[in-house]
């Protein structure tokens, strides 16, 4: 394998019922990359693979050129990596400091001064320094989610894991979270699990799509966006032949699908691409079954 941060081949997890990961192949680089994907697509499945947490049933993985399967390697990447898990599993009576400091702990950060001041300052960068004294079950959803945000950023950590970060936020702690994220993925490798294709448009370099266990799409977020190029128009009133469709700010009517002959075509955002993918996959899923 190569000098990739990540890299996954043929990666396969099974539950009792159902097939979560199906021979997904993938790697990663410096910079952030998308993971978008419905609900049940596998994203959690496979960020708790590469955050060693989820032991999968085939396939290799290879985090900082570590294999996760040799306990003496696993150990290495999980002191180098930061995870944002989708539930944290706060104590509700620790402080904001008390849980950062404790996950610090957990990352061998042995030097008491230098991981409180490495507390303090992943505190800062989310802005909730005048919060770190309180309990956690004292605050909002939103700042629970920041709390969790720092803890998975102390130590510098080279590849940084989040799944479903932006839950919670408000608009303008998304741009703040936005703008920390750019700045970590200048240098180093970040994974983010969304269903915001927003922050994927403003974000990420590069975008992969998981849909039933499968990588649907793996580029950057303008080839995503051309999936939609000449399926997209707009219309005076709802276009009962449109896929989808809404109503835009402007009273206008944003169609997906097939256009009808002489349709006012727009330019395709990444949220249109986005979802004419799925469909059309999903289409044609459908149509080998029924083969
Ligand atoms: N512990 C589990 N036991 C049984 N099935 C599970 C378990 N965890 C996940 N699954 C199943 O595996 C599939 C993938 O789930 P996963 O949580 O990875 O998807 P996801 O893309 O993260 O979804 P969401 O966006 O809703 O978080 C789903 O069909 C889910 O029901």
């Amino acid at each position: 394998m190569t000098d990739h941060t990540v890299e996954v081949r043929e990666l396969g997890v099974r539950y009792r019922r159902s097939v979560a990961l199906d021979s997904v192949s993938f790697s990663l680089r410096t910079g952030v990359t998308g993971l978008l994907g419905p609900n049940g697509a596998g994203k959690t499945t496979l960020l708790r693979a590469l955050a060693t947490a989820l032991v999968p049933d085939t396939g290799e993985i290879r985090v900082l050129g570590q294999d996760p399967r040799d306990p003496g390697q696993r150990t290495e990447i999980r002191r180098r990596l930061g995870f944002l898990p989708q539930d944290p599993g706060f104590h509700p009576n620790f402080t904001a400091f008390e849980f950062v400091d404790y996950v610090a702990i957990l990352k061998e950060m042995t030097h008491r001064g230098r991981r409180h001041d490495e507390v303090r300052r992943v505190l800062d960068a989310v802005g909730l320094s005048e919060h770190r004294g309180k309990r956690i079950r004292m605050l909002s959803g939103g700042m629970k989610q920041r709390v969790a945000l720092a803890a998975a950023l102390a130590g510098e950590p080279e590849l940084l894991i989040l799944d479903e970060p932006t839950v919670g936020l408000d608009p303008e702690q998304r741009l703040r979270f936005r703008e920390l994220i750019a700045d970590i993925g200048e240098g180093r490798t970040v994974l983010l699990s969304t269903h915001q294709t927003e922050d994927v448009a403003a974000l990420c370099r590069r975008v992969v799509v998981l849909d039933h266990g499968v990588v649907k799409f793996d580029g950057d977020p303008v080839g995503l966006s051309a999936v939609a190029q000449g399926r997209v128009w707009s219309s005076a009133e709802r276009d009962p032949q449109a896929l989808a469709g809404w109503r835009t700010g402007q009273g206008t009517f944003h169609n997906i699908g097939s256009p009808p002959p002489g349709a006012a075509i727009v330019d395709p955002a990444l949220e249109d691409g986005y979802l004419l993918l799925l469909d059309d996959t999903g289409r044609r899923a459908g149509q080998g079954a029924a083969a």
